[in-house]
């Protein structure tokens, strides 16, 4: 059984209050917030007031994805905001050792988020210090890209190194997730899929997290 985190970025930001109470009688694990910076990524979504408005509303865990440079400048108002699980990416992060401490600290359960092009094996020295490992499965920045294959290949290293370690970080996969792919993305090793647009697009998107869990 596969835990599912709907990101709120594929909402109808003119209705948000709306969209968070109809995943909050979902079957939905978490409500995963997307955070972009324009520079770390081409793309800006939205900052704090939003994010706020978001915990305001949801009974679901907050899973938050920083896809901002130098995060740890914001690590507390992250958490004043409402986050359950915090994810920085490896890619922005100079000292990612000391950041994963900080957001600790804070009190939130502490991510790392991979691009598709960085290898699972940079996290060796730290993932006994992790609670979740984002591999990204399309280019971060936008909602509705193709999936990249070669995903499944992170997600089954990335499973064996776990096993190896005797670890417990969940791996969450993001990007392109439906549910053409969710089977082999959780029997290649992912815990948590991320869905925006197969969510927000569905008919019934009630239906469709219901479905993505049985995975
Ligand atoms: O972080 C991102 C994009 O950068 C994702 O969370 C997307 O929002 C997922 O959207 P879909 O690919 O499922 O439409």
């Amino acid at each position: 059984m596969a835990a599912v985190a709907p990101s709120i970025l594929a909402a109808d930001f003119a209705n948000l209050q709306r969209d968070v109470e109809m995943l909050n009688t979902s079957e939905a694990d978490y409500i995963h917030v997307d955070i972009m910076d324009g520079v770390f990524v081409p793309n800006i979504s939205f900052g704090f007031p939003v994010a706020q408005a978001i915990k305001r509303y949801s009974t679901k865990p907050l899973d938050f994805h920083l896809m901002i440079e130098k995060p740890e400048r914001y690590l507390e108002n992250f958490r004043d905001a409402g986050a359950d699980i915090l994810t920085v990416h490896y890619e922005a992060c100079p000292h990612l050792h000391r950041t994963i401490q900080l957001i600790k600290e804070l009190g939130m359960q502490a991510g790392v988020a991979l691009n598709p092009h960085t290898p699972v094996e940079l996290l060796s020295e730290i993932l006994s210090d992790l609670s979740l490992v984002l591999i990204m499965s399309v280019n971060p920045g936008f909602g509705g890209q193709k999936f990249i294959e070669n995903s499944y290949r992170k997600i089954y290293k990335l499973n064996y190194m776990r096993e190896e370690l005797g670890a417990d970080f969940k791996i969450e996969v993001d990007g392109g997730v439906n549910n053409t792919n969710a089977r082999s993305l959780v029997e290649n090793g992912a815990d948590i899929l991320v869905a925006g647009s197969f969510v927000f697009n569905s008919s019934d998107p009630h239906a469709t997290i219901a479905a993505l869990r049985k995975n």
